[in-house]
């Protein structure tokens, strides 16, 4: 899918994604069930290594066989610290857009570069912590910026509000910009970061700490409506 999939994300706007970090791994498949019937339209998943956080996850093969599974794009979260390192092997393994992080690389703009000439989307991320001015380079190389509101490595942490800032700046200069938050987000932060002007909606434990995930999505919708002034 790679390329052709960008549409699909840009249309399921605003969207909330769920986060496989928190679900049940001895059942993948019938978790992707269950977030299909729930309408998921995007999968985000958190690759870690132990190294650029501390924290280690999943990677390839399970890109691969969450791939043959489901035809929803994949959103891949590197946080890695040589994402070029495996960027091919996570397209080759299907993922539709590849997250890295800026405080990772060097040059951010020509890994931003690198990765997109490999026919996937890409997305560039920053922590809490780091300054919007480390990815202006990028920016152009990039469809996507998943602004943290935690520090990148761990579900469960507390909703940072530096997150709010950014992703304002971001929307006022860049109306176009596909933008993602990603950390502690719940029905109490997901309207703030829809007015902020966020498009994508990370979730892992406001969704799989519930036994029931389309009420918690839905209640998630109802919240970014409720921002939006659209319930009903
Ligand atoms: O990238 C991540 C952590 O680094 C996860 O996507 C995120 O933490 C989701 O979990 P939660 O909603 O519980 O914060
Ligand atoms: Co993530």
């Amino acid at each position: 899918m790679s390329r052709a999939s960008l549409e699909a994300i840009r249309s399921a706007t605003p969207a909330v994604l769920p986060s496989l970090l928190l679900c049940d791994f001895g059942d993948l498949k019938g978790e992707v069930a269950r977030l299909a019937d729930a309408g998921t339209k995007v999968l985000h998943l958190d690759v870690m290594d132990g190294h650029f956080v501390p924290n280690m996850t999943y990677a390839m093969p399970i890109v691969e066989g969450l791939r043959r599974h489901t035809d929803m794009p994949l959103d891949v979260h590197l946080m890695i610290s040589d994402p070029l390192a495996y960027a091919k092997a996570m397209v080759d393994a299907g993922a539709d857009m590849l997250t890295f992080h800026v405080e990772a690389v060097k040059d951010a703009a020509a890994v931003a570069q690198e990765i997109s000439d490999l026919g996937v989307n890409v997305g560039i991320a920053l922590n809490p912590e780091t300054p919007l001015a480390l990815l202006r380079e990028s920016l152009p190389h990039v469809d996507m910026v998943l602004v943290m509101s935690v520090e990148a490595g761990f579900g469960g942490q507390k909703f940072n509000p530096v997150a709010l800032e950014k992703l304002q700046v971001l929307r006022k200069e860049f109306p176009d910009l596909l933008l993602q938050i990603d950390g502690g987000i719940d029905t109490s932060t997901i309207g703030p970061a829809r007015e902020a002007g966020c498009d994508l909606f990370v979730v892992g434990s406001a969704i799989f700490k519930k036994d029931d995930y389309k009420a918690a999505i839905a209640e998630l919708d109802d919240a970014i409506a409720k921002a939006e002034g659209t319930a009903s």
